[in-house]
């Protein structure tokens, strides 16, 4: 087995990011775990937490060694001004910004092997003048992808979404032949050749209530997606179950039989992943040049510096970074 190389980003510093991946260097990992950071940031929170932290600084030179416990690799960033745990300021978006940068260019020039994010804060973000919609937007623009997919993955069921992180006033539009077939081959192609799924079986979801109700409740089935997924089928012999109604695919004897469930958009897919598997589910970016995976939750600021975020959901994120980075 060779040993790998992971990025890491802690994201917000004000948010439990910092705690989470402090509290992920308490155990010895099978890889390198380089975390993108302030690293005065990270010794002051691991003070609060009382929890110990050796600093190693990154050398790209030497040959990746698993990480001990109690020990992270840095890159060393420095935040604008000092962060108070749980107080966003907007002065520090450009640091997180700048960490989410140097990761994906280093993940694009083979350096690491996979890059693992923690939580940002969209908001201050947008708020220090600076667009952003999410990780799997600002990463997808970096490597110029036009399509990427956003898939969360949890022991009970896999999602992936059409469309992210747009308001739901432009979902439809958003919603053309052209994007659907992109993250359905996408997601075929991925689940293939990186999850070892021979041929799977999609569970695809309509966007109106009843898919549409033979076109009494909304037309988009029959004018978009029913003639799309009828092309996937034919010309790439894909296993595509739907449009069904979304308010009764997410039931067992459909998700047993789902290797994944396509989404129209973010809160029709994810709400029912995280009631399920919150805080056990992994957020990846599929149709990248590299491997990228991601925690379920965002910032939680009334938990940072508290000791009391669950690190269950960036346990998953690293472990699946960890496994796809060897099969690669
Ligand atoms: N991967 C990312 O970068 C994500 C970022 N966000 C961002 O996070 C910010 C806050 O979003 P919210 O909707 O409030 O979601 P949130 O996930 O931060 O919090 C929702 C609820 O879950 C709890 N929670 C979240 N993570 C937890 C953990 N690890 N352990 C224990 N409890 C946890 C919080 O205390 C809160 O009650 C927003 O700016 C949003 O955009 C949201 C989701 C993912
Ligand atoms: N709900 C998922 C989410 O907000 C995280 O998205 P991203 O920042 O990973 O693109």
């Amino acid at each position: 087995m060779t040993i790998k190389r992971i990025a890491i980003t802690p994201g917000e510093p004000a948010g439990i990011g910092p705690d989470l991946v402090i509290q992920l260097a308490q155990q010895a990992w099978p890889a390198e775990l380089v975390v993108c950071a302030d690293p005065n940031l990270l010794a002051n929170r691991a003070k609060k937490l009382g929890l110990p932290l050796k600093l190693k600084p990154y050398q790209p030179t030497l040959e990746p060694k698993p990480q001990e416990a109690g020990s992270l690799t840095i890159v060393p960033f420095s935040l604008a001004v000092e962060c108070e745990s749980g107080k966003l300021d907007e002065q520090n978006s450009g640091y997180v910004v700048e960490t989410l940068t140097y990761a994906g260019e280093h993940n694009m020039n083979g350096e690491f092997d996979a890059v693992v994010t923690g939580p940002v804060h969209k908001g201050i973000i947008n708020q220090a003048g600076i667009p952003f919609s999410g990780h799997t937007e600002f990463f997808a623009n970096q490597a110029k992808c036009r399509d990427v997919v956003m898939m969360l993955s949890s022991p009970e069921l896999q999602v992936a979404l059409v469309t992210t992180h747009i308001p739901l006033a432009y979902v439809s539009k958003a919603i053309t032949p052209e994007r659907l077939r992109n993250i359905l081959s996408i997601l075929n192609k991925d689940l293939i050749n990186k999850f070892g799924i021979a041929r799977p079986r999609f569970y695809v979801c309509g966007l109106n209530p009843h898919a549409g109700e033979d076109g009494h409740l909304g037309r988009e089935e029959i004018d978009i997606i029913i003639p799309t997924l009828d092309a996937m089928r034919t010309e790439f012999d894909m296993d595509i179950v739907g449009p069904l109604p979304a308010d009764t695919l997410f039931q067992p004897k459909y998700l047993e039989d789902a290797d994944i469930v396509l989404a129209m958009y973010h809160d029709q897919g994810l709400p029912v992943l995280k009631s399920l598997g919150f805080g056990k589910s992994v957020n990846i970016t599929l149709g990248l040049p590299y491997i990228r995976t991601s925690v379920d939750h965002g910032t939680a600021l009334e938990l940072a510096g508290s000791g009391q975020a669950d690190i269950g959901s960036f346990v998953c994120a690293l472990n699946k970074a960890i496994e796809l980075a060897q099969k690669n």
